[in-house]
């Protein structure tokens, strides 16, 4: 069975192109894959995996749409597949539905449910909606399943899912925290259980364009920094996170009308609001170097936001058995990651900055120092191979 998994994150698009046995002891098989990244960029460096053959290239004013086209292109042009009608299904690592969680086939109530939740969902579930639309025009026959991320939250504790506000608010208009990135959180738990199955309390830092961090107790989800929406928590590439709902008052004071407020919170906050430079942490970084202090200041309180989170998880937690970081910025950044374990030998957090200096990002690598009681982890996220597992279980089919 032929299972593509579409990837429409905040800043790039990825996919693999799974072969899964019905012998579910056969671990699912990826034939093809590919990735672009800075979606919405003037230039996006793109790859592919087909078979045995490696391509890359740029891509210039990249949208999901046309980094999508390309990677379908390839596949047919490499001989992978011999048209996209051998695909059995698509799954997408959707996002925000609301009151649907998990994962379910593709019909017109999800994707109006998805629409309702465009709102709360601007990076996200409109480029997700567009994605269903034209795969069912390319491929009508062809079943599509939205693995939604809040799924894997739902064992967070009552006590860490509501806000403080009238409780009919959170009872009736469902307004509370429901964490998001699960198909990442719940990839590393299940990976870490089996490389490192003494690590039962873990701390997963999952940092890219969109940033969240999960506290992981005996596999389950246990905190999300994702509130209500994937605009929250720590902050992101070009949004806000956290922030204190009683200064729009002062905005809207400020003659600015609503849509414009959420439309620059949306898309001008984050790192990119704060450095003035760029969403993409790369650009920070290197105007940083070059003496740009909003640039610094925008890497710091990054940090800072995430230590936050961090420190909130070890309590929750008491203590952690391992950290792990995954995600682009995550599994790449160096910088980020030594500053975030920073001093943290209080909590038994110790990095070796060799070690953390030679990672690749793409293995699944330990860099703590011998004598740190926490172990720290740089992990690639494979959160398409957990979109496809509950694809295939969607549409009835047992997997590994
Ligand atoms: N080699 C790298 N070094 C540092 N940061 C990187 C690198 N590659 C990607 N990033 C950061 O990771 C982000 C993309 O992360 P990713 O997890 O792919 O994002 P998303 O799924 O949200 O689109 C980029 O915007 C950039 O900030
Ligand atoms: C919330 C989410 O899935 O974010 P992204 O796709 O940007 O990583
Ligand atoms: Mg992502």
């Amino acid at each position: 069975m032929l299972i593509l998994v579409a990837n429409l994150g905040s800043t790039s698009f990825k996919y693999k192109l799974f072969d899964l046995a019905s012998n579910a002891d056969t671990p699912p098989r990826v034939v093809g894959s590919g990735s672009a990244d800075r979606i919405g960029q003037p230039e996006s460096a793109w790859s592919a995996t087909l078979g045995q053959h490696e391509e890359d290239g740029t891509l210039e004013l990249p949208d999901h749409a046309a980094a999508a086209k390309l990677h379908l292109d390839l596949l047919e042009r490499a001989g992978v597949i011999e048209s996209i009608n051998a695909i059995d299904a698509v799954g997408f690592k959707a996002v925000h539905g609301g009151p649907i969680s998990g994962a379910v086939k593709v019909d017109d109530n999800v994707l109006d449910t998805m629409q309702r939740f465009a709102d709360v969902a601007p990076a996200h579930n409109p480029p997700y909606i567009a994605a269903m639309r034209a795969f069912a025009k390319l491929l009508p026959d062809t079943p599509q399943v939205a693995a939604f991320e809040t799924g894997y939250h739902q064992t967070i504790p009552k006590a860490r899912q509501v806000y403080a506000i009238p409780h009919e608010w959170t009872e009736d208009l469902g307004i509370r925290r429901y964490g998001f990135h699960g198909a990442s959180h719940r990839y590393i738990a299940t990976r870490l259980a089996e490389i490192h199955p003494q690590a039962k309390r873990i701390v997963n830092l999952h940092l890219g364009g969109s940033c969240s961090i999960t506290a992981i107790k005996d596999g389950q989800s246990v905190a999300n920094s994702f509130g209500m929406t994937a605009q929250s928590g720590v902050f992101h590439n070009n949004r806000v996170g956290d922030f204190d709902t009683f200064a729009l008052l002062k905005l809207f004071k400020a003659d600015l009308d609503v849509d414009t407020i959420f439309q620059r919170l949306g898309k001008e906050g984050g790192l990119l609001g704060i450095s003035g430079v760029s969403a993409d942490i790369r650009d920070v970084h290197e105007a940083a170097e070059q003496g740009n202090d909003r640039a610094k200041l925008a890497v710091d309180a990054f940090v800072e936001s995430c230590r936050h989170y961090l420190g909130a998880y070890l309590v929750a937690l008491g203590g952690a058995d391992a950290i792990s970081f995954t995600g682009g910025i995550g599994q790449h950044d160096k910088i980020v990651r030594a500053a975030i374990c920073q001093n943290l030998g209080f909590a038994g957090i110790k990095l070796d900055l060799d070690k953390n200096n030679t990672v690749t990002g793409k293995d699944e690598q330990r860099i703590e120092a011998t004598d740190s009681q926490v172990a720290i982890w740089v992990l690639p996220t494979n959160e398409e191979l957990i979109v496809a597992r509950q694809t295939a279980e969607v549409l009835g089919r047992a997997t590994h």
